[in-house]
């Protein structure tokens, strides 16, 4: 099983009385190789040796668009079990911050863009996300399970199921 995070820099205003509706903006990669290639998704990547879901989120950051973060200033929001033909692919950790440092930059894995909440593109990313990433991006917690069939890679796999809990308390 690998142990991946997820991390999704939010930037801009909450909703006032001159402008209604959320306009904070998500920024989301996408992706140059590897699991994911060619879609949009958040910075993340797998644990390495020794490292927390935390430093791991802040780490893959970093590497992937060059933004700064204090591990203090992860927000963690979710908990999710990505199953392939009925074995556990991976458990991702999934965070939100308001805060960070630097510009995003492109890289090798990865080019940056910003999108307004109501503009994310889910239609080229994981099948998975629009079912639970409105909901962290709006500032809850989720614990999911996703199960895929079809055999590997995970990303060319038939997503067939999934369970999901709202709301709940996720701890790294
Ligand atoms: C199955 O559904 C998934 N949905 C989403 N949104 N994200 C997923 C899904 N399955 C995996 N992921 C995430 C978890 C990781 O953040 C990345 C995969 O990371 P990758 O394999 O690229 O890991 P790196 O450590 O960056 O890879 P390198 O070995 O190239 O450094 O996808």
């Amino acid at each position: 099983m690998l142990e991946a995070t997820l991390c999704f820099p939010l930037r801009g205003g909450e909703t006032t009385a001159d402008e209604p509706g959320d306009r904070r903006e998500v920024l989301l990669i996408e992706k140059r190789r590897g699991l994911g290639e060619g879609w949009y998704n958040g910075p993340g990547g797998k644990l390495e040796d020794g490292e927390t879901p935390r430093e791991c989120a802040v780490r893959e950051t970093r590497e992937e668009v060059g933004l700064q973060i204090d591990p203090d200033d992860l927000e963690k929001a979710g908990e999710l079990t990505f199953l392939l033909d009925g074995a556990v692919h991976t458990f991702c950790h999934v965070y939100r911050t308001a805060a960070f440092a630097g510009e995003p930059i492109a890289t090798e894995e990865a080019r940056p863009e910003w999108f307004a909440l109501e503009d994310v593109p889910y239609d080229r990313m994981w099948e998975d996300d629009r079912l639970w990433l409105p909901g962290v991006l709006c500032g809850r917690t989720v614990r999911g399970e996703f199960e895929f069939s079809g055999g590997k890679p995970l990303d060319e796999a038939a997503f067939v199921d999934h369970d999901l809990e709202w709301d709940v308390a996720v701890h790294d």
